[in-house]
């Protein structure tokens, strides 16, 4: 199937305050960014990209991306998630007219095992029309008001956590961005908002989204010697199937 994934990447970093876009940090030497589109190309399951930049740094992320060739393209993104990725969806329309499934990908996810990329888009050409990656959440969950004090004990059984990326057809994903000029937090919000079923495959720990500096750290120490571990393993003998 004819894969493109869409890539957020024009978020300033606040939480982190590296005083450069978050996407630019380096983790041992290579960029968030370049690593989560790497990542994804790698996956063997995606096959373009569209990354959307600050509109300031157009020519910086793409020059960081350039070693990748033309299967990635940069436009600018907007001031929320939701107008980044809805520019990069206009532009995915544009320039892979063609495909069959959307991924959408926090730039700040750099470390996703390929096995979770495979496993969104195994899902959807499997049928489904949305797809997440999903962890159970470990800690016990409370409702608390507005000073503090704690109101009830949420049964956590049926939460689950929500990663990136995630998997739609592109005729969903389009409806839902017809259908709402809404903020989301994610793009499966708005998509059952516009009334879509929205499945859930295992996410993965070493997923996690690169907010503050504790998550860099844990990116710097764990995260990165893993993951270029195993691209060693893919550069001896190819990256796998899709
Ligand atoms: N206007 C925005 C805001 C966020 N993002 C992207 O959405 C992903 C998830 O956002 P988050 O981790 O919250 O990044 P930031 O918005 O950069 O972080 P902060 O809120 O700390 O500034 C990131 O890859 C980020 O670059 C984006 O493309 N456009
Ligand atoms: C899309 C997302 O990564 C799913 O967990 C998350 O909702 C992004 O949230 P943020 O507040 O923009 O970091």
């Amino acid at each position: 199937m004819d894969v493109v994934a869409l890539v957020p990447a024009a978020g300033r970093g606040t939480r982190l305050g590296a005083g450069v876009p978050k996407a630019l940090v380096p983790v041992l030497g290579e960029s968030l960014l370049l690593r989560a589109v790497r990542g994804l190309l790698d996956s063997g399951s995606v096959h373009h990209v569209v990354v959307a930049a600050p509109p300031d740094q157009l020519g910086r992320m793409g020059r960081e991306l350039a070693e990748l060739g033309d299967r990635v393209q940069v436009v600018p993104g907007g001031d929320e998630r939701t107008d980044s990725v809805r520019a990069a969806l206009d532009a995915a329309e544009r320039f892979v007219p063609t495909a069959e499934v959307v991924l959408v990908h926090d730039a700040a996810r750099a470390f996703t095992p390929a096995e979770v990329v495979r496993a969104v888009v195994a899902e959807v050409a499997a049928g489904a029309c949305a797809v997440v990656p999903v962890l159970p959440v470990a800690d016990t969950v409370k409702r608390v008001d507005e000073d503090g004090t704690v109101l009830s004990t949420v049964d956590r059984s049926p939460l689950r956590a929500v990663q990136t990326p995630q998997a739609f057809t592109p005729e969903v994903l389009r409806d839902a961005y017809a259908c709402s000029r809404d903020v989301a937090t994610d793009d499966a919000g708005l998509v059952e908002r516009a009334g879509h079923p929205v499945r859930t495959v295992p996410g993965h720990s070493h997923a996690l989204k690169i907010t503050t500096s504790f998550d860099l750290a844990v990116a710097e120490t764990v995260l990165a010697p893993a993951h270029d571990s195993e691209s060693e393993v893919y550069a001896e003998s190819g990256p796998p199937s899709a």
